[in-house]
């Protein structure tokens, strides 16, 4: 008997045929994704792709029950299949597994629309909002998870008739002015963002000369103070200088020297700024006292921790007290953390002149990049009198690690596939395409610590009509983008096509002025025809990005033209739909752009999970890397006006995992 025969005997005949055919995309191959495959696969479904970027690491595989030991960097996706397929070796399932970002480029429209579900088991914000467009864009429905500790949720969307994930503005991201994590910090947190996003970067990241310079000339030519951009140069050049020579034997020790001795005696030099009631002045480190064991440490300002010694007058703490503990929750002394900052800087510059045109970049379960942190933190902890932290908990805090459950995982897992049957329901049969039937109502559904009633559920709530990424308009269009010049887009394309849409209270005899962006670029607009002879390749709009036009007035929804791999057979550099779109009214302008500080939370939902709804970027144009000019962007103009308010009101560094910004 086949396995499939109570399931198909459960659900019905048609129920189970769309379960059988749908195309089904999973995101993410971690402790939801794992859980999830497994179900999907016993469930009957038998047309998956899983898709996900990272590698088996040790840490995953107590709850990441598809892995094993031997497995560990091996790619998630890939071993997650492998292993699911045999739970049903009798429905003749095809998983396609890939090892990529969900963000790589010929992930574009016209892929995600070969699905007929897709579902989110992702860990951040960014991938999550990248999803939700595109599926917003192509009209496959989406269900997004997460969870934290013993919290989960599973939020089904459905375009036109749910929210979609941008619908609910999220909270912002923790930050911290420039000023405390760069001179003045007074917590442990400012010490480890500042090791991770600040010099770690200026040390084995990316190097980025050309716009620090252009960045700084800038803002010196906009009126920012003189004398401090200077500054900001000087010690640009400086840290240029101790990473050329990171690789020689005292390379380290002159980096230790540079930022916890010199920079530390220009910021005292600095008289105004320990004014300030409260602050408290750091003290340089010094190498040599501190391995002879002559440096006095600076007084704590915090209550003296209990757990471990600190300093090198205490280097001599209780054994027994350091061997009880776990050695990664022992506090280092300061001389072990100075031997193990320059001990990790040896081992990330190695890595740097191995691989040159590879920049590192922090990852937690990297533990040349963790000690690296957690000694640098440590240091200027002590330096400014604050407390140390242990390698646990470093790691807890740089890492962003939210408490993850295997229960917790499984049951949001078992929920997703829930309501994946009450979408298919609804849905048309891929085989037979007609009009899709009303069925049971999809629901919000959350896991919350009440032992009386552990999961409870809302209805999701209606789009709301001022998203714009949900309530814009998306089309496809195949382009060569080669050939496809910026000209032949606007005059064919948006003055031809697009003009004959019907626009929602367009009069008569009114004309559409048009602006056309990519991302927070100006391409185009009726005074600005400077690239109108580029082609969209050296204009550098590829696969998987959007042109986004705009009527000048902003009378109308932006209409994106999602870019799609090109037709080799068309005779045209671009292919379109048959029909253009209708193009509704935009909503009133909003009275005042800024974000709402509080998140709005729907009723009786559980408050926002870290996994769900943690840190989130203001908008696209404040995601990483939107501080960087496009590469070669020659008459490419930069940000709108609009967008550059909201750079300079918010984003200067937002690190890659969207856990930390500084202001
Ligand atoms: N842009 C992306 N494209 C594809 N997969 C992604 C993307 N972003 C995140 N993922 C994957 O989503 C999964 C999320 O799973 P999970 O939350 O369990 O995180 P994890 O990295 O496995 O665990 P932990 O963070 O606790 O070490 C990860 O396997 C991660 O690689
Ligand atoms: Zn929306």
């Amino acid at each position: 008997m086949p396995r499939s025969t109570y399931t198909e005997a459960l659900l019905g005949p048609e129920l189970f045929k769309k379960v059988k055919e749908t195309r089904i995309l999973v995101v993410g191959a971690g402790g939801i994704g794992c859980e999830l495959l497994k179900n999907l696969v016993l469930v009957g479904f038998a047309n998956i792709e899983i898709i996900d970027l990272d590698t088996i690491d040790l840490s995953n595989l107590n709850r990441q029950f598809l892995f094993r030991k031997p497995d560990i960097s091996k790619p998630k996706a890939l071993v997650a299949a492998a292993t699911a397929r045999h739970f049903n070796p009798s429905s003749g399932i095809d998983i396609h597994a890939r090892h990529g970002n969900v963000k790589d480029s010929v992930n574009d429209l016209e892929w995600i629309k070969g699905f007929g579900l897709v579902m989110n088991a992702l860990d951040n914000m960014d991938a999550r909002r990248h999803v939700n467009r595109l599926c917003q864009a192509a009209n496959v429905p989406l269900i997004e998870s997460g969870t934290a500790g013993y919290l989960g949720q599973v939020t089904p969307m459905i375009k036109d008739e749910t929210e979609c994930f941008d619908c609910v503005p999220k909270p912002a991201p923790k930050s911290f002015p420039v000023c405390t994590i760069r001179s003045t910090p007074s917590e442990p947190i400012h010490c480890i963002v500042w090791g991770k996003t600040y010099l770690f970067g200026k040390l084995f990241g990316e190097d980025d000369e050309d716009m620090d310079t252009e960045e700084l000339d800038k803002a010196k030519a906009s009126g920012e103070n003189a004398e401090e951009i200077e500054n900001l140069k000087k010690e640009a050049t400086a840290f240029r200088e101790v990473r050329k020579n990171l690789g020689e034997e005292d390379g380290p020790q002159r980096v230790f020297h540079k930022v916890f001795n010199e920079d530390i005696n220009r910021l005292l030099a600095m008289e105004d700024m320990w004014k300030k009631e409260g602050r408290i002045k750091p003290v340089p480190l010094e190498h040599e006292g501190i391995m002879n064991g002559t440096f006095a440490t600076p007084p704590s300002r915090q209550a003296p921790s209990t757990s471990a010694p600190n300093g090198t007058a205490q280097t001599n703490g209780s054994s027994a007290q350091k061997k009880q503990s776990l050695k990664d929750q022992r506090e280092l002394t300061l001389k072990e953390n100075l031997e193990l900052f320059i001990d990790s800087c040896k081992r990330l510059s190695a890595r740097s002149i191995a691989y040159p045109d590879t920049p590192l970049s922090f990852d937690k379960d990297d533990d040349d990049t963790l000690d690296f942190v957690l000694a640098t933190a440590n240091l200027r902890a002590t330096a400014y009198g604050i407390a140390n932290k242990t390698r646990f908990q470093v790691k807890e805090m740089a890492g962003n690690i939210i408490p993850a459950i295997a229960t917790t995982n499984a049951i949001i897992a078992g929920l997703i596939v829930m309501q994946s049957l009450n979408i298919l329901r609804r849905l048309p049969l891929p085989s037979a395409p007609a009009e899709s039937s009303a069925g049971p109502a999809i629901r919000n559904v959350f896991l919350r610590t009440d032992a009386i009633k552990p999961l409870g559920y809302s209805m999701p709530a209606k789009a709301d009509k001022k998203c714009s990424v949900c309530r814009d308009i998306y089309v496809p269009i195949k382009v060569d983008l080669e050939k496809c010049t910026l000209r032949a887009f606007v005059d064919e394309v948006v003055k031809g096509w697009l003009s004959k849409a019907e626009f929602e209270g367009k009069d008569e005899d009114e004309d559409i002025e048009w602006t056309i962006f990519e991302g927070g670029r100006l391409l185009a607009d009726p005074d600005f025809d400077d690239n109108h002879e580029r082609t969209l390749d050296d204009l550098d709009v590829k696969r998987g990005k959007m042109l986004t036009v705009r009527d000048e007035d902003g009378k109308y929804r932006p209409v994106h033209f999602s870019i799609c791999e090109g037709d080799a057979q068309a005779t045209s550099p671009y292919s379109l739909p048959s029909e253009p779109p209708c193009v509704p009214l935009a909503p009133p302008a909003p009275a005042s752009r800024e974000p709402s500080e509080e998140p709005i939370i729907l009723d009786s939902m559980p408050p926002p999970t870290n996994n769900v709804s943690e840190n989130t970027p203001i908008s696209s144009t404040t995601a990483v890397g939107t501080k960087r000019s496009a590469p070669d962007d020659g008459d490419v103009k930069g940000a709108t006006e609009e967008e550059q308010v909201v750079k300079k009101r918010k984003v200067v560094v937002l690190d890659e995992e969207d856990d930390f910004e500084i202001l």
